[in-house]
């Protein structure tokens, strides 16, 4: 009987029948989505194909080809003149809200119970599913942790640094003197070095060089990101059952990663305990300067028992594995890329630039010597903005329940997430002179300059302003790290980290010109970075 029923079931699938079922299935899933979606301001212009429930389901498709056409198009046409607009959802991305740079202060000064980061961060990241647990995201101490101590601990930071990248930049770059060897830069160069150098941070040695915890550490980051793209292509009515599917790897993944972590959290927990009770044993016991100790020292100055539970902790290791593994890979790799393919002459001068302060600094890499990397600094800041990989940053979920009203006039709902545009400013012409063209030193040069000059001389200058060029100095123009009080915590470790990877690369090995830039690919809001490879020799001239 039921062999009969599947058999009379399988008459009547057809491939026309599948197809119909498929457009009725997205057809209800925008209009729910649509429904479900904040309203906007009759005012308000909408890029793309527009507004109502018909332009909706062209543009949940559309906008995985056209989302940067129509951010530049709104830019040129309403930011530049002080207007806000909206960008579109695609079928699981919410629309953004795009504030023009004008209103952008007022958009930062807004509190975070009325405009919220971490709101809109768990609504982007799927933090319902992606993270564990969903009280990660809705409270992220972690960040809370890394805006207390990263930055202040720094110095104590860079020798285990120092440490890791150049150890690991030899072993992933050989001895080799006569013959190139060719690398995959993403996969076979970013992607070894940032996690280890992350995790150096994060856990210590030696587990940050246990490869069992990297592999599983990866493939939690990549469980996040395959996310973006499953809720992405899922109307957003159906998340709760895809995510309670899809939320199953990034969990297991969790859990492999704290067969490692979790002994280590506890041990530490125990010898703090010991150390702050007096007991001799521990007297001349250092604390390690990790993530982990920072954590448990800030939950104990600040009463959060909820945060010094073991299992916790661990789970707090991965979403700063997410937020760092995969922006300082894709800069790396874009920063790689462009110095390569441009002039000689600009891999000769970071070179020249890097040896000096090396040697000046005793043949080791220090924070008062990276410090004076000018030229570093500012091929990397220009490569982020040259070869920007996210359309919008700086986002913000409206909170206030009563909504909120811009300065121009616009009522904004709860729930409305907004955002500032980043390519079309990175790309502007009236804020940065040639800016199709990447120039390596753009912010470097008068820098330089300044430092050769004589006090008088000096005097002339508004060294603030240049000082603002900055790799980590953020601003209405330098988005790549956000603005504002939850601009990129982890911002001055990249620019260290950055810096002394590529140092040691340069000082110690000849790499190959690139004919040409590989070129990205756009999907939707975010970069593909093209497959690229590096060939690297070790030089003759050992200074290393
Ligand atoms: C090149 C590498 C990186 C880039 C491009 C980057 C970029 C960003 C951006 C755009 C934001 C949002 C800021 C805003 O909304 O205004 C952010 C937030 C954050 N980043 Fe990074 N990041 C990088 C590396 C790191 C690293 C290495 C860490 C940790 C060690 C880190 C930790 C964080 C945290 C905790 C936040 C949330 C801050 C908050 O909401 O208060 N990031 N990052």
């Amino acid at each position: 009987m039921a062999r009969e029923e599947a058999s009379i079931v399988a008459q009547h699938v057809t491939f026309g029948g599948i197809i119909v079922l498929l457009i009725a299935y997205f057809a209800l899933a925008v209009l729910l989505g649509f429904l479900r979606a904040p309203r906007y301001p009759a005012a308000i212009p909408w890029v793309g194909h527009g507004k109502g429930w018909a332009a909706a389901l062209r543009n949940c498709f559309a906008g995985f080809t056209s989302s940067k056409r129509w951010l530049q198009e709104g830019y040129e046409k309403y930011s530049k003149h002080g207007k806000t607009f909206v960008l579109p959802s695609m079928l699981g991305a919410p629309a953004e809200t795009v504030i023009p740079r004008s209103q952008m202060s007022w958009m930062l000064d807004q509190p975070d119970a009325v405009l919220s980061t971490s709101a809109a961060h768990y609504d982007i990241l799927h933090g319902e599913y992606s993270f564990v647990k969903p009280i990660i995201l809705k409270d992220p101490y972690h960040e809370h942790v890394v805006h207390k101590n990263l930055a202040r601990n720094l110095n104590a930071v860079i020798p285990e640094l120092d440490d890791e990248l150049c150890r690991g930049v030899d072993e992933l770059c050989g001895s080799d003197a006569r013959a190139f060897k060719k690398i995959n830069l993403l996969e076979g160069f970013m992607m070894r070095l940032i996690p280890k150098a992350t995790n150096r941070m994060l856990v210590g040695e030696p587990l940050c060089r246990n490869q069992d915890f990297l592999d599983n550490m990866l493939a939690f980051t990549m469980d996040v990101i395959r996310g973006f793209f499953i809720f992405a292509l899922v109307p957003r009515v159906l998340h709760p059952v895809v995510g309670t599917v899809a939320g199953l790897a990034p969990k297991y993944h969790y859990w492999r990663t704290r067969k490692w972590s979790l002994p280590l959290i506890k041990e530490r927990l125990e010898d703090i305990k010991k150390k702050d009770a007096g007991e001799p044993a521990y007297n001349e016991w250092k604390e390690p300067n990790d993530f982990v100790t920072w954590s448990i020292r800030t939950a104990m100055a600040e009463g959060r028992r909820d945060e010094l539970d073991p299992g916790r902790i661990a789970i707090r290791i991965m979403p700063i594995n997410f937020a760092s593994i995969h922006t300082t890979a894709m800069t790396g790799h874009a920063v790689l890329l462009d110095i390569l393919s441009t002039d000689p002459s600009v891999v000769e001068g970071l070179r020249q630039e890097a040896e000096r302060i090396w040697k000046e600094e005793g043949g080791k890499w220090t924070k008062q010597g990276l410090a004076r990397m000018y030229r570093m600094d500012s091929a990397i800041r220009e490569s982020q903005r040259h070869s920007a990989f996210a359309l919008t940053f700086v986002q913000r979920k409206v909170m206030a329940k009563e909504g909120i009203t811009s300065p121009e006039g616009l009522h904004f709902e709860y729930g409305t997430l907004l955002s500032c545009p980043w390519t079309p400013v990175a790309g502007d012409g009236d804020i940065h002179d040639r800016p199709d063209e990447y120039d390596a030193f753009r912010y470097s040069r008068a820098r330089e300059e300044y430092e050769t000059m004589n006090p008088e001389e000096k005097e002339k200058v508004d060294a603030l302003k240049m000082k603002q060029n900055g790799l980590v100095t953020t601003s209405d123009r330098h988005l790549a790290f956000g603005h504002g009080r939850h601009a990129c915590p982890g911002r001055f470790f990249v620019a260290h980290e950055l810096k002394m990877m590529f140092g040691h690369l340069l000082i110690n090995y000849d790499v190959k010109h690139l004919a040409e830039r590989p070129r990205s690919m756009w999907v939707g809001r975010n970069m593909v970075p093209p497959t690229a490879y590096i060939e690297v020799r070790r030089r003759r001239i050992q200074n290393a």
